[in-house]
């Protein structure tokens, strides 16, 4: 998606381990229109999938996985949580993930009531990086009984591997843009065509 692409180019930064800051529009400032855009671009890529339900995990997957159910019928969005609350009662689905920018192990919990058997899901996320965070939210639909009908990321940081794992395993990841190589030394990032 060249619109993203420009985003990311004008106002990323890219920082030492693997980092893409590209808080000013998709993680911590959002920018309603571009989320928007992105939207309608999954819309057209699965476009003829069934998909009754959309998954994200906190924090950064809501916002865009909430504009994007727009373009889906207003499916219900679900976010997994990672951390236990009086909040979270009743039966659960959970897993552990490792969280790629706080270094450190997650819980990942759904309610049960919220990700049932014969869901067609898609997953959003902003980020695919090495695959942890997506590899949870597949293993939560399987425990369910759900299907994943697609995968739809922001930014996937292609040298990674993530996402070419699971393209491989048979998944249909959507991903409206892959950084092939960034540097932090010269700030340069080079999308993969
Ligand atoms: O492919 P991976 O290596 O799993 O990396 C991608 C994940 O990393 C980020 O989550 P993180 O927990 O770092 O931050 P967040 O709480 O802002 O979503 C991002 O939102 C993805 O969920
Ligand atoms: O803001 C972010 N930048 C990244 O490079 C990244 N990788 C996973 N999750 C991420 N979030």
């Amino acid at each position: 998606m060249k619109e993203l692409e420009e985003r990311i180019a004008q106002q990323g930064t890219v920082k030492p381990g693997n980092v893409l800051k590209v808080d000013a529009f998709l993680n911590h400032q959002c920018d309603v229109e571009l989320f928007d855009h992105m939207g309608a671009a999954w819309a057209e890529h699965f476009k003829g999938k069934n998909i009754d339900k959309i998954l994200t995990i906190e924090a950064s997957g809501i916002g865009i996985a909430c504009v994007a159910a727009r373009y889906f019928g207003n499916v219900p969005v679900v976010f997994a949580k990672k951390a236990q609350s009086i909040n979270l009662d009743g039966d659960q689905y959970t897993t552990t993930v490792y969280s790629f920018t706080k270094q450190k192990e997650f819980p990942v919990i759904v309610s049960k009531r919220y990700l049932n058997e014969g869901d067609h899901v898609l997953l959003i996320d902003d980020f695919l990086a090495n695959g942890k965070a997506l590899q949870g939210l597949i293993e939560l639909c399987h425990k369910a009984g759900a299907t994943v009908e697609g995968i739809g990321i922001a930014v996937e940081k292609g040298f990674q591997g993530g996402g070419d794992h699971l393209r491989e395993a048979g998944y249909d990841v959507d991903s409206l843009a892959i950084v092939e190589s960034m540097d932090p030394e010269n700030g340069s990032i080079v999308f993969r065509s």
